[in-house]
């Protein structure tokens, strides 16, 4: 049974939909805090849902031998060795959009809160101090916010605040002219968004390049009397830097829901008076938590037990109705690949594959990275195909398609090429009833089905060939399955992929290339 494990808190409907697909579900919502114990949980799960207090990593995601998906309840995937989590053919998902509108609106209550003091005016009044010049506060009418990130909650956020009439400026170097013209927020560079935001917003996600975004330098330049908000990642400021200026005024006040450091207690900052602090609840309403773990919940099910990818972020996306129809060709793709990558002789240096037929219309990348992935095995015992391409391209292994919308013999083939600096193999492939056959080696032509055992055998076209190498197997007592032959003309070269009972030991091996016909003897594993 597959199993998954759930160590934040998600929201029941996750348990539910699980469940209801016949999935064994672990809920544990305290484990996330505790690697330990989630290391020892971790050992024999298929699938693990998380939110950010689960911090997956290169160590947990190496303890988890059976892991197949790690699947974010959420955006941000900081918390997650992604780069360990690839290289061990683990997919990450996350749900981009569930918690977006939820977290935009926190931004803005919070951008109110710190302009207005509510949350210092309301612990006074609630002291019966009845301060009521003490909390003057700041108009958002008018003013200019400044986004740092305006995708999809940066993006709701500018539609909330043109609401408000403010002018919304952003920095934000991958988004179109054309796409901020149409959400009517003016690109900036970070200079200049720094020197002329009244407001400033952080919403990107937490990486090398992003990291301490507001540095020292940053709230050096920044127009005096700033507020800034942020509900995106604690990293994204120097939060030593950012104490200073709000001692010394240059920031008029600062709204946070993350911390470098979560959970953030005893933080110096809090004991500022212009601060305003929340406990990373950006994405916590009742809407957005339903919403998260309804979609996580799904999309790992639909992995586990269709090998559907939605939302992946280090997969390409397959959906629900393309998942079946997929399956029996990337395992075409994988046995061409397979039998491709044991044959070729040196450093693969080019792996294309060929599409005729009706596969042609279907998406090529999960059958490439099946063909990659078997292909390089020989060579990287590390590969898998959600790593595939990626380590192909760090090879300098040049990756080709080519589809053509006709097959002549068949519904639809699949040809790879493999190439090295000593020559190149290519091998075609056909479904038979949904199972992969050869259906041409090179040139040649000739009908295989693929068994765990077989040999690959070239040899001179002549009489006693098959008998005498009928005779070396048998006097070896291993059985031959299948026997397939093909040759391009009677005389020449001849071909066979023979299907073996039992595997080939070294000294069989060396008798088979002993035989004077033979020109070429190789056991092959499927
Ligand atoms: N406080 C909370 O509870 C929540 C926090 N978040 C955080 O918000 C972040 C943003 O979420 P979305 O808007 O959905 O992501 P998104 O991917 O739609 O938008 C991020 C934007 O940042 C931009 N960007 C990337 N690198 C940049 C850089 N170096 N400088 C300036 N802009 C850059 C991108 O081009 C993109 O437009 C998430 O990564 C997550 O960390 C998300 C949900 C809840
Ligand atoms: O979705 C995100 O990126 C968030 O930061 C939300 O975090 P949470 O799921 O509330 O721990």
């Amino acid at each position: 049974m597959v199993k998954v494990l759930i160590s934040d808190k998600l929201g029941d409907d996750a348990v539910r939909i699980l469940e209801a697909r016949k999935i064994e579900v672990v809920f544990n919502p305290d484990l996330g805090k505790d690697p330990a114990a989630l290391k020892e949980a971790l050992q024999d799960v298929d699938g693990l849902a998380i939110r950010s207090a689960t911090k997956m990593t290169a160590e947990l995601i190496e303890a988890a031998p059976k892991l197949k998906v790690i699947g974010r309840a959420g955006i941000g995937v900081d918390n997650i060795d992604i780069d360990a989590a690839t290289a061990a053919g683990i997919a990450v998902m996350n749900t981009p959009f569930g918690n977006a509108v939820t977290t935009a609106e926190h931004a803005i209550a919070m951008m109110f809160a710190v302009a207005r003091k509510i949350p210092q005016a309301d612990a006074s009044t609630k002291q019966s101090k009845w301060e009521k010049s003490k909390f003057m506060g700041r108009e958002l009418f008018g003013k200019t916010l400044g986004l740092i990130g305006a995708g999809n909650i940066g993006g709701i956020v500018a539609s909330r605040a043109q609401g408000l009439r403010m002018k919304v400026i952003a920095f934000d170097p991958f988004l179109s002219e054309e796409k901020a013209n149409d959400m009517g927020v003016e690109l900036v560079s970070l200079n200049e968004l720094l020197q002329r935001a009244d407001f400033i917003s952080l919403h990107t996600p937490l990486n090398d390049k992003t990291r301490n975004i507001i540095s020292r330098e940053a709230l050096e330049v920044i127009r005096p009397g700033a507020f800034i908000i942020n509900c995106a990642r604690g990293g994204l400021i120097d939060e030593d830097a950012l104490a200073e200026a709000l001692d010394d005024g240059r920031v008029a006040g600062a709204a946070l829901d993350v911390f470098a450091e979560e959970p953030a207690k005893n933080h110096p900052i809090f004991e500022r008076e212009n601060v305003v602090v929340t406990p990373h609840l950006g994405a916590s309403t009742r809407e957005a938590q339903e919403n998260v773990a309804v979609q996580i919940a799904e999309q790992i099910a639909d992995y586990l037990l269709t090998g559907a990818v939605q939302n992946a972020l280090n997969m390409p996306s397959v959906t629900a109705d393309e998942a079946p129809k997929l399956k029996p060709f990337i395992n075409l793709g994988e046995k061409l690949g397979s039998l491709a990558g044991q044959l070729v002789d040196g450093a693969i240096t080019g792996i294309s594959v060929r599409f005729a037929g009706h596969v042609s219309e279907l998406k090529a990348g999960p059958i490439v990275s099946g063909v990659v992935s078997s292909a390089l095995k020989p060579q990287l015992a590390t590969v898998n195909a959600v790593n595939a391409t990626s380590l192909a391209k760090d090879r300098g292994i040049s990756i080709t398609e080519e589809k053509t919308e006709t097959s002549p013999n068949f519904g639809s083939t699949l040809t790879v090429k493999v190439e090295t600096a000593n020559g190149a193999f290519s091998v075609t492939g056909a479904l038979f009833g949904g199972e992969p056959r050869i259906v041409r080696i090179g040139d040649v032509r000739l009908e295989a089905s693929l068994a765990p055992n077989m040999l690959f055998v070239i040899n001179e076209d002549k009489p006693g060939f098959i008998g005498a190498l009928g005779d070396v197997l048998s006097d070896a007592k291993v059985n031959i399955a299948t026997f397939n032959l093909g040759r391009q003309e009677a005389g020449g070269e001849a071909m066979a992929l023979i299907a073996l009972d039992q595997e080939l030991s070294d000294d069989t091996l060396r008798a088979i290339n002993a035989l004077p016909q033979i020109k070429r003897a190789a056991p092959l594993k499927f």
